[in-house]
């Protein structure tokens, strides 16, 4: 932030929209539009093919993708006047942790192929901006060289579960001694969805041997690869090294309930009993058994329509849930944020907080650290400017009474 711009309050986020403003009197202006379609053209022209291809895919005919975005849609925010909002505070808590806003990192895999630097872009603006960081177990840097880069943000390991309980056992010690205190098992994803462009182009990084850091510096996983007969200082090994890799970790076959209780059991051994969530909920009845299994809390996910065609809108689906479970555990939400409306209205269903994961991928794509950085410090501003706007002093005043539910969706082309 530039220091000549008198915060009036910290963090006041809505500066940086000054301060973007203000780069106009040195002839200069930002580097590049956050509005999504922009960013995601933006991103189209800069990423490599390959990269583009796995970050845009979605399951099918993106139907899914579709129905996020429809569902934000529906619902409209009534903003409400002369309220004083000078004071107003976009910091919340989650599990423990002070938070700059209720938002966070998404976990997304194989950020090597957006950016030489991968995760370690997004771990850095996250402890600079104090918001959660979430790394996936399909991740392209060392945990603990992500946790490093992250410093002082909460960090969240994402846990693509391995049938292989020694390595299970080496994944969450490694993530709890590197400060990740949260673990979120995803559910959605043991099979790889049908995503028509990534088959027509066979891409999949791991499979040309790029992205398997987490596996390779892992000692139980390094014991598992020397079994096979292969050499993880050989280049030439590295494609099979990756297959291995997805083949241990996550596409096997799906884990049952029954799993869930003893990961909860093991996780709290780990961590001295820190907090464990369930990624993927679409239906009460999941949420429901999520609690009575001794889930702290849960996201209610559809990876971005990336896996189930044809799927119900993950907005569409929160009240309900909310209604289910939302007195009982917290209630993260994912799948379609584009702006800070999204945010303010999925907090207005009931949502704690959401995780963002495209629009920082596509920043990520285009700039590096400085790319994640522009995005998410703009997501930031626009939602502090949104409470201004709308009359909003606290995260905890943001209900359902700020919402009107609109049928019809007529009006909505291409990512928006
Ligand atoms: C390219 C890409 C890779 C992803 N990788 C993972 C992953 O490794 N683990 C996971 O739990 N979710 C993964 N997700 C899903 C995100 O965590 C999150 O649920 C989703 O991206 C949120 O929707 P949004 O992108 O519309 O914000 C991935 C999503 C994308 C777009
Ligand atoms: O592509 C995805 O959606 C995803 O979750 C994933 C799976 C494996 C590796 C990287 C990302």
């Amino acid at each position: 932030m530039d220091p000549s711009i008198q915060p009036e309050r910290e963090p006041s986020y809505a500066l940086y929209q000054k301060e973007l403003f203000l780069l106009s009197q040195k002839g200069s202006h930002p580097e590049f539009s956050t509005r999504p379609d922009k960013l995601e053209e933006l991103a189209k022209e800069t990423l490599s093919k390959g990269g583009w291809l796995y970050a845009s895919c979605n399951a099918g005919l993106g139907w899914t993708d579709r129905a996020n975005r429809e569902a934000f849609y529906r619902w409209r925010i009534v903003p409400r006047m002369l309220v004083d909002t000078t004071a107003r505070d976009t910091t919340t808590e989650l599990f423990g942790h002070k938070i700059s806003a209720p938002i966070a990192f998404a976990p997304i895999g194989i950020n090597k192929i957006y950016h030489p630097l991968g995760e370690l872009n997004a771990a850095k603006v996250a402890g600079e901006l104090n918001i959660p960081y979430c790394l996936s177990t399909a991740g392209s840097q060392p945990i603990e060289d992500v946790a490093k880069a992250a410093g002082t943000a909460p960090k969240f390991f994402q846990l693509y579960c391995p049938h292989d309980e020694e390595l299970e056992d080496s994944l969450l010690q490694r993530a709890w001694d590197s400060g990740f205190d949260v673990c979120i098992m995803t559910l959605d994803t043991w099979q790889l969805a049908w995503r028509h462009e990534d088959i027509a182009n066979s891409n999949y990084a791991f499979y040309r041997g790029i992205g398997a850091e987490i596996g390779l510096t892992d000692p139980v996983f390094r014991k598992r690869i020397k079994e096979a007969g292969l050499d993880p200082e050989k280049a030439e090994d590295m494609p099979q090294i990756g297959e291995k890799w997805i083949d241990n970790v996550w596409h096997g076959k799906a884990h049952t309930w029954e799993k869930v209780p003893k990961l909860i059991k093991k996780w709290k051994e780990i961590s001295g009993g820190r907090p464990f969530l369930l990624k993927g909920i679409q239906h009460p009845d999941d949420a429901i058994k999520a609690v009575e299994v001794g889930c702290d809390g849960i996201v209610v996910s559809n990876h971005a329509g990336r896996q189930v065609d044809g799927a119900v809108g993950s907005l569409e689906v929160l009240p309900e849930i909310v209604d289910a479970v939302g007195d009982k555990c917290t209630i993260l939400f994912d799948s379609g944020i584009r702006s800070a409306a999204d945010v303010f209205k999925a907090l207005a269903l009931g949502a704690k907080a959401v995780l963002v994961g495209r629009l920082y991928v596509f920043g990520m794509g285009i700039a590096g650290e400085a790319g994640v950085r522009h995005v998410m410090k703009s997501l930031l501003a626009e939602f502090d400017i949104l409470m201004n706007c709308a009359g909003v002093n606290k995260i905890s005043d943001i209900k359902k009474s700020h919402l009107r539910y609109v049928e019809g969706v007529g009006g909505l082309s291409g990512t928006l």
